[in-house]
């Protein structure tokens, strides 16, 4: 089932680009997002500054994971991760796979002053749109799910409608793609999306192979403070982390503990 899980949700995301533009034609969404006034957070300055930042997801469910916190309340999740000293807020918008949504987006980010990236499978330009249409200050490129003309072109178009990027990679192949395209921001992700195994000490290994200009984000399985130590180590000191923060009693202490508070 794991084995063509992106397949699988790249068609489902095909399918609802398609729905969405009967829905609201493209050009209206251009034209919408155009128009938007736009108060961007600056999701890829908070991860430059020094010392640990991390990066809280908002994540109901997962593939692999299957239910994670169903009924959480995206609004009182952001404030706890304020509190707990996050930098950034990840909010998944994939309804099918994550049981996310825009609502949760909206919740979540009028509910603090954090940057916000909408998390989800960008596989056309509409969801650029939408994603400025509802105030996302940042997207995901996953690279393996693009072709690298596709990336160049998105990551010109997120820096157009006034959204950072956070371009994705699992293997040395892909960061070479990211920075061919010229991707700044990029998260190695410790999980193989293939066959979901996770290895947190991956993004450590690939840590030296960053551009000096490229500011690295380590994402996934990440659940305890030594596993942030040991990334800090190698030089990581951005951290993209959903599961283990939202199943954490108390999520702001848990955040404090992650960054040795
Ligand atoms: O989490 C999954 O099962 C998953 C499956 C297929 C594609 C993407 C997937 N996760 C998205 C993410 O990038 C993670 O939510 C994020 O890195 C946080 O990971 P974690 O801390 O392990 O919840």
């Amino acid at each position: 089932m794991s084995t063509d899980i992106l397949s699988r949700i790249v068609t489902r995301k095909q399918e609802e680009v398609a729905e969405a533009r009967k829905r609201v034609p493209e050009s209206e969404m251009r034209s919408r997002a155009e128009q938007k006034p736009r108060d961007p957070r600056g999701f890829l300055k908070r991860l430059s500054r020094p010392g640990v930042n991390i990066i809280a997801e908002i994540k109901r469910a997962s593939p692999s994971k299957g239910s994670i916190c169903p009924d959480l309340d995206p609004a009182a999740y952001a404030r706890q991760y304020e509190a707990g000293g996050a930098a950034c807020l990840s909010v998944l918008t994939d309804r099918d796979f994550f049981q996310g949504s825009f609502e949760d987006l909206q919740a979540a980010r009028n509910a603090v002053s954090l940057p916000v990236i909408r998390k989800d499978f960008m596989i056309s330009p509409y969801q650029f749109y939408e994603a400025a249409v509802q105030g996302a200050d940042a997207v995901l490129l996953i690279v393996r799910i693009l072709e690298p003309e596709q990336l160049r072109d998105y990551l010109q178009l997120a820096g157009a409608l006034g959204m950072d990027a956070l371009t994705e990679v699992h293997s040395e192949e892909e960061l070479e793609t990211a920075t061919k395209a010229g991707a700044k921001l990029v998260g190695v992700n410790n999980r193989n999306l293939r066959s979901f195994e996770t290895n947190v000490s991956h993004s450590a290994n690939m840590a030296s192979r960053f551009a000096p200009d490229q500011v690295a984000v380590a994402e996934s399985g990440i659940k305890t403070r030594e596993d942030v130590e040991n990334l800090l180590n190698a030089g990581i000191h951005n951290f993209l982390i959903g599961e283990s923060i939202v199943r954490a009693p108390d999520p702001a202490g848990f955040i404090r503990s992650l960054m040795g508070e």
